[in-house]
């Protein structure tokens, strides 16, 4: 299949309706979110997939923005015809709640002052984070996603999604990730932030008005950039390869490439992030701890998604025992969890960087959906014995053609339709046993969803009802809803 660019895109502002109640007690007023979607919501709103960045990302995560050369952060994967492919899926990105790209944050206006917030601003955890994503999934009227996933901070807030929203996501991808930040973690986080702080530019988080401390921002940025890499990856880069010129200057000027690389990855850096957005960033992924309140078992002990763990084998940041942890507490909780390590010497930015083997693993892990992925779980039965009138009024009210009938016990014993109903006013017949299908056909939950669709094609029906191994219903399947997951929605 072709894989495109998504082409022209354009970031979105959305406004939260109510004030948010902050982990920390306090409240924040009019807050926004900037949002980037791709692709179509379909009409079972089944198809969402939200996508969650990094410390220093935004909700700019793939295609274009006009007069851009430089496409989204992650557009090595999602794109028409890519591994989160826009033509079958509706992908949605926002900024973090106290980022710098459009979402609110410390360089946003303060309501009750008229003035930026600096360190005014409250402070931030990744629950607050997700929790404002929340409203805005909501406002697309998405009950559940289909995917909910991130690399390193993103990873972090699928977690954060699967442990306090569980209903609302189906599948859960976290790379390069932890459930717990680590004292190394904070450690290189709390140097970062020093860096800022002794800017005296920083001027307590009030410069908006003069010239902000990029000096301290720049040097936090290339501890921080140190961390992304590999030892083995600076040795393929750099080596020891000196920065246009054949000898060492004997001063305290840039000798070596990797010296210039880094003052130059600290620069750019300035020119895109606010420094206080960085601090309570930071801050917010030091507090970010799921086992915090017995063990991490218990702390992901309300989660239900299936899961897929990917972690890096150069990754020293965000090490794969973290993943492993992680995988530990989801099968302690006898969930669904896929763990891979992926051989990269990259370190931790692979995650933006290893499109072949991140491709592979998400998009097997995304296109292996089974009945209970996408079923209905909004069930409308009616009990064995009641009559043809009342099962047309059930039929009517709710908008459905297909009625499980089911017994005292819940037990599956048939299926009316819409056809049915009208053939029983045809043969004037009184009871709904002389008209239902019997000889239900259904699935099981666990069944691959391209073996639902062929059941309904082979036996010419369009929705089959999924039950457990009681015979118990628990949700039901229609045709076009998989037909849409399958061949794509345009
Ligand atoms: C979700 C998110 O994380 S979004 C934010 C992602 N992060 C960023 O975009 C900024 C941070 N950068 C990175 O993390 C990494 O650069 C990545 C992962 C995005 C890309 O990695 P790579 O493709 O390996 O690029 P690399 O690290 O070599 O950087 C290339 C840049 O360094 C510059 N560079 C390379 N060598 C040198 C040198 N010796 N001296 C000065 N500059 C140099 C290149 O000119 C290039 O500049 P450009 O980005 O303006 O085009
Ligand atoms: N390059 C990533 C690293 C943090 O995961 C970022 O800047 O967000």
């Amino acid at each position: 299949m072709k894989k495109e660019n998504i082409g022209i895109v354009e970031t979105q502002v959305f406004n939260l309706p109510h004030e948010l109640e902050l982990e920390n007690g306090e409240k924040l007023r009019d807050v926004q979110l900037a949002y980037e979607t791709y692709g179509k919501l379909n009409p079972e709103k089944s198809n969402a997939i939200l996508i969650c960045h990094a410390l220093t990302g935004d909700a700019h995560a793939a295609g274009l923005h006009k007069g851009d050369s430089k496409s989204g952060w992650w557009d090595i994967m999602i794109g028409p015809g890519k591994t989160i492919d826009t033509d079958r899926y509706f992908v949605i990105c926002s900024n973090v709640l106290g980022g710098c790209k459009g979402s609110t944050g410390p360089s946003s206006i303060n309501p009750e002052t008229g003035k930026q917030y600096g360190a005014d601003f409250p402070f931030i955890t990744v629950a607050d984070m997700v929790k404002a994503q929340k409203e805005l999934v909501d406002h697309f009227g998405i009950q559940k996603l289909f995917a909910v996933i991130g690399g390193s901070m993103g990873g972090v807030q699928v977690l954060q999604w699967s442990v306090t929203y569980p209903d609302y996501v189906t599948k859960a991808i976290a790379i390069a990730t932890t459930a717990r930040s680590s004292p190394q973690q904070i450690a290189f986080n709390e140097v970062a932030r020093i860096a800022i702080l002794s800017d005296p530019k920083w001027n307590n988080g009030d410069y908006y008005s003069g010239s902000a401390p990029t000096h301290g921002l720049a040097l936090a940025r290339m501890i921080g950039h140190i961390t992304y890499l590999s030892d083995a990856s600076m040795h393929q880069k750099f080596g020891r390869k000196l920065q246009n010129k054949e000898q060492y200057d004997y001063n305290l000027g840039f000798d070596f490439e990797v010296e210039s690389y880094l003052h130059y990855q600290g620069q750019s850096f300035t020119k895109r992030f606010d420094a206080n957005s960085y601090l309570y960033i930071t801050k917010a992924l030091d507090y970010f701890d799921l086992s915090r309140k017995e063990s991490l078992i218990e702390g992901m002990k309300t989660a239900k998604a299936k899961f897929l763990i990917v972690a890096v084998s150069s990754d020293w940041l965000y090490p794969p025992y973290q993943s492993r942890e992680i995988v530990s507490a989801l099968s302690a909780n006898e969930l669904d969890v896929t763990y891979r390590e992926i051989e990269s010497n990259y370190g931790h930015d692979a995650f933006l960087l290893e499109s072949g083997q991140l491709g592979y693993l998400i998009g097997n892990f995304l296109s292996h959906t089974i009945v209970s992925d996408v079923m209905r779980n909004d069930i409308v039965s009616i009990r064995q014995g009641i009559s043809i009138e009342e099962t047309a009024r059930v039929m009517f009210e709710k908008g459905i053609t297909h009625l499980p009938v089911v017994t005292e016990n819940d037990e599956l014993t048939g299926i009316v339709t819409s056809w049915d109903i009208s053939k029983a006013v045809a043969l004037k017949c009184k009871t709904l046993d002389g008209i239902m299908t019997k000889d239900v056909l259904t699935v099981k939950g666990n069944e691959d969803i391209e073996t639902a669709a062929k059941k309904m094609e082979q036996n010419n029906i369009s929705a089959l009802p999924v039950v457990d191994d009681d015979n118990k219903i628990i949700g039901i399947i229609g045709s076009e809803e998989i037909n849409r997951l399958i061949g794509g929605y345009r």
